[in-house]
């Protein structure tokens, strides 16, 4: 149940594998350090996805990864060979559009400044919310440019989320929005992972990204991906399923494990992406997986046997 047990599980034998699996019948799976690296789908993973569909298992996809909007998601899964619909799909961008116009009713002649990429402009736009501000990619600055950084009064928020060609331009106009106090825009973080795993290493990811205007407003965001309230009520109130049957599946302690642990479910930790299995047994670490594994891949070999 909820992941604050003192000392996580480690699986590591087949018969501890099929145990694990028979307790549980819905996996919430995270993608980026999980599923796959990029567009590097990790070893096992697709044997274990179709073993676990083929033996009634039901798999949910929740991302942070704020890119792609889940029409596109469809398509990213598709290609690697893992089918998925737009409805088991919840991605931080998701999140982001369903809290600005559900929980916000985000005002119709207001729009939204993007540091952020497809998958924010995309899912705002399938929600009615315009959005400005991608197209600024690759608009450098001059130093005599600064006259052009001018109020937008149609600005009601600035969402940022993973923008790989963020820029000062960007981050200027955006500072000068939320600046703005008689404008009181809203500040909105699509997640705020420190990091993300690539087929290489980890990388600075969109809680990094965000900090230039974190220290110049003096202010924090609101933030929708895991392990946070926006993120677990769009998947709580599209999905009942028995939190007592449902898994939490990430390769996190602070946004994948923690979701878990928020959403009252048990979670497994993988050792492919970020957080490692010291810092998972660390006594002094908060929020702890019920159980670790290797590789989500590892299950595979229970439908080799
Ligand atoms: C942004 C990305 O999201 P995930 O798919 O892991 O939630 C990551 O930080 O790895
Ligand atoms: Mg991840």
């Amino acid at each position: 149940m909820p992941s604050t047990t003192t000392v996580p599980q480690k699986l590591t034998t087949v018969d501890q594998y099929k145990t694990f699996l028979d307790k549980y019948d819905t996996f919430l799976l995270d993608c980026d350090g999980v599923l796959w690296h990029g567009s590097h789908v990790l070893d096992g993973i697709l044997d274990t996805v179709k073993f676990l569909r083929e033996n009634g298992k039901q798999l949910v996809f929740v991302t942070n990864n704020s890119t792609l909007s889940r029409k596109n998601y469809v398509k990213k899964f598709e290609k690697l060979g893992i089918h998925a619909s737009e409805k088991d799909i919840f991605s931080s961008s998701f999140a982001t559009a369903v809290y600005l116009r559900n929980i916000l009713n985000f005002p119709k002649d207001k729009r939204v400044f993007v540091i952020g990429e497809s998958g924010i402009v995309d899912e705002l736009k399938e929600v009615g919310i315009e959005t400005c501000g991608a197209s600024d990619t690759g608009v450098v600055m001059a130093h005599g440019d600064f006259g052009s950084i001018e109020q937008d009064p149609t600005i009601g928020a600035v969402v940022c989320g993973f923008d790989i060609n963020i820029n000062y331009r960007k981050l200027a106009k955006a500072f000068t929005y939320l600046n703005n106090k008689e404008q009181n825009a809203h500040f909105i973080l699509t997640n705020d992972d420190s990091t993300f795993p690539a087929p290489n290493g980890v990388f600075p990811g969109t809680g990094s990204l965000c900090q230039p205007l974190v220290a110049a407003l003096k202010r924090q965001p609101m933030v929708m991906g895991k392990p946070n309230q926006p993120m677990l009520d769009c998947f709580f109130s599209n999905y009942h399923t028995d939190p007592a049957r449902t898994c939490m599946v990430g390769d996190r302690l602070d946004t994948d494990i923690a979701f878990g642990a928020n959403g009252n479910i048990a979670t497994l930790m993988v050792l492919t992406g970020v957080s490692t299995e010291e810092e998972a047994v660390d006594p002094n670490q908060p929020i702890k997986p019920s159980y670790i594994i290797e590789s989500f891949g590892e299950f595979a070999k229970v439908g080799q046997e």
